[in-house]
């Protein structure tokens, strides 16, 4: 069976909020894109508004679906779903996580990531360069 998991790439102010799972969390101590799995019958963004909203008390909105990724871990297969998320309001507030960082892009490679999220900060980073490069 495969699980959904939604992940948001939250923006502000040209950087992306990035979390750090607990010593308790399957993945330990690995960073990630705040989200989690997906309830019967709820939506890609509602669960997202829903996660971020308990997780780290924001309130932001899904913008754009990226790139899903598949990823097997052990036993465990999970589908990835990211999408670009405009931040709201809200002061955060950690109920899960670890920490948390904004990091700019060119900050982002140097973290230690889940494995199904290598790919995505790979698309991130393609189009934040576009963009750079659009604006030149
Ligand atoms: N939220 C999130 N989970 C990720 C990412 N990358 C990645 O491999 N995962 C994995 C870790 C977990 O195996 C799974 C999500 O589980 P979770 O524990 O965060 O989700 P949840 O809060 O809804 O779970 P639960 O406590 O209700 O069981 O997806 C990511 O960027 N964000």
């Amino acid at each position: 069976m495969i699980t959904k998991v939604t992940c948001a790439l939250i923006e502000q102010y040209g950087r992306v909020l990035i979390t750090q799972r607990s010593e308790t969390m399957p993945q330990a101590m690995l960073w990630e894109f705040p989200g989690g799995k997906i309830e019967e019958g709820e939506t890609e963004e509602a669960c997202l508004v829903r996660e971020i909203q308990e997780e780290l008390n924001l309130s932001i909105t899904p913008l754009q679906r990226l790139t899903p990724v598949l990823q097997t871990y052990g036993d465990k297969t999970i589908e990835l779903i990211p999408y670009l998320c405009q931040y709201n309001s809200g002061a955060i507030r950690l109920a899960e996580h670890r920490s948390y960082h904004w990091v700019q892009p060119h900050d982002m490679t140097s973290y230690n990531w889940c494995q199904a999220d290598i790919p995505i900060v790979q698309e991130y980073l393609a189009m934040a360069a576009e963009q750079f490069l659009g604006n030149k």
